[in-house]
């Protein structure tokens, strides 16, 4: 086997900064909403909100990218089930950024769900499904002045990419018809529609702005029409 180029490395390692994203830069998308709940593996976790059932749902050729069902131990289907829908931000959840609120969402979210025996599902839809190096080139872009809306248009990108349909299908999976929504954003509650699922209320998660996300919230809550106060 040859050797890797160091070479190509150390430049790699020196070049400052890749050229601002243009218009017209082609588009790296994640694969395709999954659409398929289908149950591939579970376990016990043990975490410091307690313990959860870890479910991951994907289709049979989609082994990287599982949504998670993270499910309380005690959870009564039954019964009008605390649910947060989170998509994935490895930059807020993972690494704390201050970006956004999702972070500080997760974690209130996970609380919250962990004292009413409710479930999690953690949707791998980075980026409100553009994918991680989209986002990072969204982010240089705000910082050029764009907001979040501007930035995913001049990349040619959805403002929202998401869908939910496979969230529903994972809510059935658990046997789940009735639910109450941890939430702030008016799609989420808007894609369970006439669905099988009932969002008999939806609950509030708003957490304090901060300095560094301020208008992103601001930009969320005018023109993204997020209830947040
Ligand atoms: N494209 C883009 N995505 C972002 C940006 N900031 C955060 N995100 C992503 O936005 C998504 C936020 O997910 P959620 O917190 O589940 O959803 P939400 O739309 O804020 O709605 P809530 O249920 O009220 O929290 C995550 O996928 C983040 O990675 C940004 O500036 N640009």
């Amino acid at each position: 086997m040859q050797p890797p180029d160091l070479r190509s490395v150390t430049l790699a390692r020196i070049t400052p900064m890749p050229p601002m994203p243009q218009q017209g830069d082609p588009i790296l998308l994640p694969p395709a909403d999954l659409t398929d709940a289908t149950r591939r593996a579970e376990a016990l976790i043990p975490t410091p909100y307690g313990d959860f059932r870890m479910i991951a749902y994907a289709g049979e050729a989609e082994d990287y990218t599982p949504h998670l069902a993270l499910v309380h131990p005690d959870m009564d289907p039954k019964g009008e089930v605390i649910v947060r829908l989170h998509s994935e931000c490895i930059t807020g959840d993972l690494f704390g950024s201050k970006r956004c609120d999702c972070g500080e969402q997760l974690d209130r979210a996970l609380r919250m769900v962990s004292a009413g025996k409710g479930v999690v599902i953690y949707l791998r839809q980075e980026g409100r499904g553009i994918g991680i190096i989209n986002k990072l080139k969204a982010y240089q872009l705000q910082d050029q002045g764009l907001d979040t809306i501007q930035a995913n248009l001049h990349l040619g990108l959805e403002i929202d990419a998401r869908h939910y349909g496979v969230a529903q299908g994972i809510l059935q999976d658990l046997g789940i018809n009735r639910i109450q929504l941890l939430t702030n954003n008016p799609l989420k509650v808007d894609s369970f529609g006439d669905g099988p699922i009932e969002v008999v209320r939806r609950l509030p998660i708003i957490v304090s702005p901060g300095e560094a996300n301020r208008s992103y919230l601001r930009t969320k809550q005018l023109d993204m029409g997020h209830w947040l106060k």
